[in-house]
């Protein structure tokens, strides 16, 4: 069965692990660990997995780490060297999650091109980024006179654009503004680079997904297979707060999230975690609750200087180089993301997905058989919210229609 990716993330980090078809391992150089992908010698910036093996494999690809890691020191000493030419623009990119994504994505030897869109303070962003000896080309974008041009044959666009939450908040409350951020950023994309992925991390998700599938209907670009709820974090929490409470390995834990981005429409499905771990049922309650309420947890925490920005900017990275390892050829890569989806009967439900070239490759539904009976009334109870949130982002983007 296909697994969804964990990841490290590798700067600061001598930790490495990776599956058979994409054995990622580390290698030092500036400073700072960059991943290699022996099988295609792509240099990853997360130290990406694609797919859980467990035990063995790992031990087989930290000895084939040291191996690759010596040659590729041979070969490039001191600079990273780029492996594809990939453009990626970031829309929001001046803002609490832009900028440390764009510096994630500026270390990626996947990208040639890095262009960043905001409409305020992206100047000192681009300038301040452009001084890393990385290979990407930074250039800004400010205000819509220069939207057209920073997405010109962008191969990935994502979008942070919009208002976080403050305590108190959900993330239906930034709807009325969030909403047209997204309608109008994504009718520049459908203008622009209608054969992007598009990456949509602005809140909420649940909703935002659907308006930008409308807006690219009304279009005539609307491809499903390219376009994305960005739910990575979700993953990202339920990984770290299964490994602390069972005291695992993190880099070897794997918890599939299906559902949405909002409260109890995620469900992490701690049933089908890799490695088979079992649970009490308080720990399946206080788990299940706490990765519901991650995002709460900082919003909180932050007490409203914003939401979370750094771990979202590591899991925004993670799919990006997910989606640019996919666009490359890699055939092994999977991820949850809310996608429009078959596997129940609402449109769009965030999932494991393969991706390649064209996009979402295929929905993998089997995650969703053999529930237990916890897992099966929470899938039940989410369906009501997200169909909710759903019909209120179609029904957002058809009142306005937008002009082809
Ligand atoms: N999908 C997920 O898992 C997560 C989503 N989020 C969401 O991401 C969004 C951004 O969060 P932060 O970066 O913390 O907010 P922020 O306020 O720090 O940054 C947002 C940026 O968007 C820019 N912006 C506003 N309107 C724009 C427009 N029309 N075009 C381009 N840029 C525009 C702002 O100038 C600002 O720089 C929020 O909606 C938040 O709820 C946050 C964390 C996780
Ligand atoms: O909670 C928020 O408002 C931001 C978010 O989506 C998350 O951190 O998961």
């Amino acid at each position: 069965m296909a697994a969804t990716s964990a990841s490290t993330f590798s700067i600061g980090s001598t930790t490495s692990h990776g599956s058979k078809a994409s054995l990622h391992s580390q290698s030092k150089m500036c400073g700072m660990n960059f991943s290699v992908n022996p099988r295609n010698n792509i240099k990853s910036f997360t130290g990406l997995k694609s797919s859980f093996l467990g035990k063995e494999s790992t031990a087989a690809l930290r000895q084939s780490f040291s191996k690759k890691s010596q040659n590729y020191s041979q070969t490039s000493p001191n600079v990273l060297q780029i492996q594809a030419s990939f453009k990626v623009a970031i829309l929001g990119a001046a803002g609490g999650i832009g900028q440390p994504l764009a510096l994630l994505v500026k270390m990626s030897p996947l990208v040639s091109d890095l262009h960043l869109y905001d409409i305020a303070n992206v100047k000192g962003v681009a300038a301040d980024l452009s001084h890393c000896n990385t290979p990407s080309k930074v250039r800004d974008f400010t205000g819509n006179d220069e939207l057209a041009n920073c997405l010109k044959d962008v191969d990935v666009v994502v979008i942070p654009a919009g208002v976080p939450r403050k305590p108190g908040m959900t993330r239906d409350d930034l709807f009325n503004i969030n909403a047209g951020i997204v309608r109008t950023l994504i009718e520049a994309v459908a203008d622009n680079c209608p054969d992007a992925f598009i990456h949509i991390i602005s809140n909420p998700v649940n909703s935002t997904v659907p308006i930008a599938a409308e807006v690219l209907k009304q279009k005539g670009v609307y491809n499903p297979k390219k376009l994305f709820g960005v739910t990575t974090l979700d993953v990202v929490r339920a990984n770290t707060f299964v490994a602390q409470k069972k005291n695992l390995k993190l880099i070897d834990v794997d918890v599939p999230v299906v559902g949405g981005h909002a409260g109890i429409t995620i469900l992490p499905l701690l049933s089908k975690t890799k490695p088979s771990v079992t649970f009490t049922e308080q720990e399946v309650d206080d788990l299940t609750a706490r990765i519901q309420n991650g995002g709460t947890e900082v919003v909180e925490a932050k007490a409203g200087a914003g939401s979370a920005t750094l771990s979202m900017a590591y899991a925004a990275a993670r799919f990006l180089e997910s989606s640019l390892r996919a666009l490359d050829g890699d055939s092994d890569v999977y991820e949850c993301s809310f996608v429009q989806s078959e596997v129940t009967e609402l449109p769009f439900f965030a999932s494991r997905i393969k991706l390649g070239k064209q996009g979402v490759e295929a929905v993998i539904s089997s995650d969703l058989e053999g529930l237990t009976d916890y897992e099966v009334k929470a899938l039940e109870a989410l369906k009501v919210e997200l169909k909710g949130s759903i019909e209120k982002g179609v029904a957002f983007a058809q009142k306005e229609k937008v002009t082809a």
